[in-house]
């Protein structure tokens, strides 16, 4: 248990520091190696990595949409019937994100317009390593089919069997998603940013993974001929606000349940109660038994941090600094605190919202900003998968009312044919007058 007022500046910084990344500089140089080779090789070195890595007999990298559609039918009534729920309310609040163009007359005569576009082609990363996560297949593709993207390219691992998980499959086949690669990890990001022989290269890429994923999204997006990202992400993380009420029980769960995610994930109770944090320990430890990932999810909890706060506020303070990537407010007035919550990814009020809800099927994205950059970054939505652009059009009344001061400021700047572009235009129009 860490008593937080009793810490120095720095104690409280290390505290709230995520778990070390890989090798930063050998991360960097692998990846950096794995999108050269794609880049000049293309399929080839895809395939190569892919077998390496993933699937040891694989020979072509297109799973066909007979083969999704197959996969699909494996999948059981009662997980189709679930990943249907899940799909329509993921739907449903994407939808309602669905932006207004705006046209407004700023000056009579001169009309401004924004509209809003779907981004063309778009890549959608599913990861694969240590669980097929169909979920983020729903995540990523109901945003993209919303939006009205014309190519969703999905990429994700294959397994030794030269497959995907039936359930993939099947979330793909809601969403509509047919063109499927399996290959997963860098050399995937690199043949969705660059573009292979059999992968045409995307404009965005979505979407969560492991170390080497987020670092070659991170090296794709800083080159001119890259793709753009949808966001820097690391490992999961959830930080559980709690009063004396909260049941121990639940906080016990939310905690493990991002906790068996992977080793690096984080989880974090920030309380005034010393005595939850006693049950909550109490209930992880039991709980832990329970698991079948528990090796995991005990690495995890290593890591994990149980902070005593002198009050609430202070506990909200101590949330804001470290800006989880979801926030769990398990407290009697959760809502009633939201607006001293400023920085989260996602927030779950009340005893009955566990972050499940929002992984799984409340309509929410879980694709989240992690790291702290739940500070400057949001969560994903249907405007990442647009694009707004602007209109102007000024009629002869709206130069006359506005190129004066357009001519003004030109001059300011010096920029004569910025003026002159203005002036032969009002000079027409004094003629025809
Ligand atoms: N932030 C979010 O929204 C969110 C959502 C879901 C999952 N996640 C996270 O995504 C991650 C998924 O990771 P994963 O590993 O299970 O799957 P993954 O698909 O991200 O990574 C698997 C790939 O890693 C590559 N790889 C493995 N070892 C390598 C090596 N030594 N050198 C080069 N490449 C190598 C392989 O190409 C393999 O295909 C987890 O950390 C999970 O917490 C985050
Ligand atoms: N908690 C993950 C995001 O950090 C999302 C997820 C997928 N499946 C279960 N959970
Ligand atoms: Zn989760």
């Amino acid at each position: 248990m860490i008593n937080w007022s009793s810490l120095s500046a720095a104690d409280k910084a290390s505290a709230l520091a995520r778990p070390a990344m890989a090798d930063s500089a050998a991360l960097r140089t692998t990846v950096a190696e794995i999108l050269t080779a794609v880049e000049s090789r293309g399929d080839e070195a895809v395939l190569e990595y892919t077998r390496r890595f993933d699937s040891a007999g694989l020979n072509t990298l297109r799973l066909p949409v007979a083969q999704r559609d197959e996969l699909a039918t494996r999948v059981s009534p009662q997980v189709k019937s679930a990943i249907k729920t899940a799909f329509s309310n993921i739907k449903q609040f994407h939808d309602a994100q669905y932006p207004q163009d705006i046209r407004l007359t700023t000056t009579p005569g001169v009309v401004c317009e924004q509209r809003f576009t779907a981004l063309e082609a778009v890549g959608l990363y599913i990861p694969g390593g240590s669980a097929p996560l169909p979920s983020t297949v729903m995540m990523l593709g109901v945003p993209a089919m919303v939006a009205g993207c014309k190519r969703k390219v999905l990429c994700t691992p294959p397994n030794q069997a030269q497959e995907i998980a039936p359930e993939i499959a099947f979330a793909a086949q809601c969403c509509g998603i047919e063109e499927i690669y399996l290959c997963g990890g860098a050399q995937a990001i690199a043949a969705m940013a660059f573009g292979t022989q059999s992968i045409i290269k995307v404009d965005k890429i979505f979407g969560p993974g492991n170390s080497f994923v987020t670092e070659a999204k991170q090296q794709v997006s800083q080159r001119a001929d890259g793709a753009a990202i949808d966001m820097p992400a690391g490992p999961s993380e959830v930080l559980v606000l709690a009063d004396g009420n909260a049941d121990a029980q639940f906080v016990a769960s939310d905690l493990l349940s991002q906790a068996e995610h992977g080793p690096d994930s984080q989880a974090i109770l920030v309380t005034d109660s010393a005595a939850l944090i006693n049950a909550v320990k109490e209930a992880v430890t039991e709980q832990l038994t329970h698991l079948s990932r528990n090796s995991i999810a005990a690495r995890a909890m290593e890591n994990a941090r149980y902070i005593l706060a002198d009050s609430l506020s202070e506990a909200i303070s101590v949330s804001n600094d470290y800006a989880p990537e979801h926030l769990i407010v398990q407290c009697d007035n959760a809502r009633e605190l939201l607006p001293e919550l400023k920085h989260a990814g996602s927030i779950f009020l009340g005893p009955w919202s566990p972050e499940s809800a929002g992984d799984y099927a409340s309509g929410t994205n879980h694709v989240l900003p992690t790291y702290g950059y739940a500070r400057n970054y949001s969560s994903l939505g249907l405007l990442d998968f647009m694009r707004r652009y602007t209109i102007q059009e000024l009629s002869a009344d709206g130069m006359r009312n506005l190129g004066p001061a357009i001519m003004q400021l030109a001059d300011a700047e010096g920029l004569d044919a910025h003026k002159n572009a203005v002036g032969y235009r009002l000079n027409k129009l004094q003629q025809n007058d």
